[in-house]
This record gives C-alpha cells, sequence and structure tokens, in this order.
C-alpha cells in the first residue's frame, strides 16, 4: 500500500492544550507520525511519497471562504499584537450570542472560528494544515486514479473541524476534502468509515444533508466524552440525507467485543449503500493505553479491524486522525493497514 507522507508536519508543534481545567503539553505533537512512519517503513508496507500541492480549491469545497482566510491569517493577526506565543481562543459565541458578524479583531475571530482550546495556532501551522490536506488529496488521487487502497499519513488531523470550526487538534478536514474530491473525480457515493475514539463531528456537519456520502462513526458515547454535544444515536441526517448518517456511541470501557458488534454493523451499512470509495477516518485512540481515551482495544485488534473493513471490498483510502499512545500508535495503525491487506 502507498504511504503519502510530508515532513511538514513539523512546522505545527502547539506548546499547550487547555485540557481538564489546566494548560497542558499538547498530546497532538510531531513524534506521532514519526511513530507511524518509522513503522510502516519497519514493516515494508510499501513505498512512502510526498504530496503534490493542490492548493487552496480542494479545501473551498468543504470549508467557507472566510474561515480558510481565517486560518491563513491567524497566525500574522496574532503576532501583529506582539503576542510570540500560540493563539489560544478565550471566548466562544455560545447560545444567545451573535454569529452574524465576524469580529475585527483576532481574540474575537479565534473564538468564532474554534469550538474549543485544543487548537493552538502557531507560526508554522497554517502550511502544515495545508500540506496535511496535500497529503489527503495526493493519496485520493492514487484511490481515484484505480489503486485499491492508499495511506494519507496526515498531520495534524481533521476529523474534529467543520466548514467553518476548528476543534480537537483539527483544522482543515482531511478526509471530508478527500471524499469530496473523489465526487468531484466521478464517484457518485462515498462512505467515510471514522473508527476514531471520538465522534467525528466536524466531518458529520459537513455531509449531515447528503446521500451522496454515507458517514458512519464509532466512538465514545458524547454524554461523558468529547465532543460531548454531536455523536449521538439518533443522529440519522437531515432532509436528502437523512438515513446516510449513523453514529454508534459505545460506553467508557468498550473492548473489542462491544467494538467489532458496532463496526461490523456499519460495514453492513456501507455495504448496502455500495459506495465508489471509502475513505477510513483512522484514528487508534481507541488503544488500552490511549493518555486520553477510555477503549481497550488491544494491538491484535487493529489486524481485525483492517480484515473487516476490507470486506466492503471498495477502493479504501485510509487518512490518519487521532491516536496519542505515542509509543503504540504506529503498531496499531499499521495494523489496520496489514489487517486489510490480509497480512
Ligand atoms: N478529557 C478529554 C479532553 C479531550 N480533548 C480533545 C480531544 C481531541 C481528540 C482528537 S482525535
Ligand atoms: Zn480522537
Amino acid at each position: 500500500m502507498l504511504t503519502i507522507y510530508s515532513d511538514t508536519h513539523r512546522l505545527h508543534y502547539g506548546q499547550a492544550e487547555l485540557m481538564d481545567g489546566k494548560m497542558q503539553p499538547c498530546f497532538e505533537k510531531p513524534s506521532r507520525a514519526d511513530m507511524v512512519l518509522d513503522r510502516v517503513k519497519a514493516v515494508g508496507l510499501g513505498e512512502v511519497r510526498g504530496p503534490d500541492e493542490f492548493g487552496q480549491s480542494p479545501l473551498l469545497r468543504v470549508h467557507s471562504a472566510a474561515y480558510v482566510e481565517f486560518l491563513e491569517n491567524a497566525w500574522k493577526e496574532w503576532s501583529a499584537l506582539g503576542r510570540s506565543h500560540d493563539a489560544l481562543p478565550l471566548v466562544w459565541p455560545v447560545r444567545g450570542l451573535r454569529t452574524d458578524r465576524i469580529p475585527a479583531d483576532i481574540d474575537g475571530k479565534l473564538g468564532y472560528f474554534a469550538m474549543d482550546a485544543g487548537v493552538p495556532i502557531t507560526a508554522g501551522t497554517w502550511e502544515a494544515i495545508r500540506q496535511s490536506a496535500n497529503v489527503a488529496m495526493t493519496a485520493m488521487q492514487e484511490v481515484a486514479n484505480g489503486a485499491k487502497s492508499a495511506f494519507a499519513l496526515c498531520r495534524p488531523p481533521g476529523h474534529h473541524a467543520a466548514a467553518d470550526y476548528m476543534g480537537g487538534y483539527c483544522y482543515l478536514n482531511n478526509a471530508a476534502i478527500a471524499a469530496q474530491a473523489l465526487l468531484d473525480r466521478g464517484a457518485k457515493k462515498v462512505a467515510i468509515l471514522d473508527v476514531d475514539y471520538h465522534h467525528g463531528n466536524g466531518t458529520q456537519s459537513i455531509f449531515y444533508d447528503r446521500a451522496d456520502v454515507m458517514f458512519v462513526s464509532i466512538h465514545g458515547d458524547p454524554m461523558v466524552e468529547y465532543p460531548h454535544f454531536l455523536g449521538f444515536a439518533d443522529e440519522y441526517g437531515a432532509g436528502p440525507g437523512f438515513g446516510f448518517n449513523h453514529n454508534y456511541p459505545l460506553p467508557h470501557g468498550a473492548a473489542w467485543p462491544m467494538y467489532e458488534q458496532a463496526l461490523a454493523d456499519g460495514i453492513r451499512k456501507i455495504q448496502a449503500y455500495a459506495p465508489d470509495a471509502v475513505v477510513v477516518s483512522l484514528g487508534v485512540d481507541t488503544f488500552k493505553d490511549d493518555p486520553i481515551s477510555q477503549f481497550k482495544l488491544e494491538n491484535s485488534d487493529y489486524l481485525t479491524m483492517g480484515k473487516m473493513i476490507a470486506e466492503i471490498a471498495s477502493p479504501t483510502l485510509f487518512v490518519m486522525e487521532g491516536g496519542y499512545a505515542v509509543e503504540d500508535i504506529g503498531v496499531n495503525a499499521v495494523n489496520v493497514l496489514l489487517g486489510f491487506e490480509g497480512k
């Protein structure tokens, strides 16, 4: 399987995130991608190639122009105030506040375009997220050109990013950008299977009222888990999209037997949908030792996960999302790919 990777991810390394009431070193860090790349090479998964340049148009097929413009200029506006530390929001437009106007100052914009304080913006963030999207687009191109599968080793991740807001370490929604690009290249239906521990609220919201993308996600129950405010089982899609959104919230402590049951049901729904391609949001923070998550999957479960995904028998693009147990992220992510290939 071909892997697309760019070292440019290193330009994004937030110093701190607000987690559980205190500023903590960012869990989403460069060593995550290093470990996955090392494992790809160690098992001889296949060729590793750099991304092509796709410019901003694929981003604008999924994200609003105002949001992309904000991401491109945020650091400039922040540092123009003499601030050399990471940019973070301090106020958000919750119920009853107005969002019909975009604030003029960077503090207002940061809150307007963010859902949480897990998205530090640094001097290199724009370049890193742009390249992460190019990585997804390049791997997408491989699948669009007939490859059975490809792996977009994206960093930063993307599935919490919606059309016009960032959150949960995500800025540009790599998987959504790639899914939309597959449709723009002739696919009639694309399924997105999100196996990250956290609900892909951004991906769901982007395609919620559409029938040409089916979204299936298995994740920690938002009643007790981040992102808290989306990802419930009663979210089936809206309008023409009704029936094309399937959430499988699972309780803290869920291990493989419970996970497998949800995954098998989600895969049956995707098989019935008969997509022209599948995009897998490959987060492995479902691992038993993940520092910020509460599922109990083991290294070997990821081989079975890959095997089950292969049974959809559709061209498949794997897009790297979360996974914060850095020692095991490479083994777990690559096990899915090896399982998919029947190894
Ligand atoms: N107490 C848990 C806080 C989680 N904060 C953000 C998690 C983002 C995961 C991205 S895959
Ligand atoms: Zn996650």
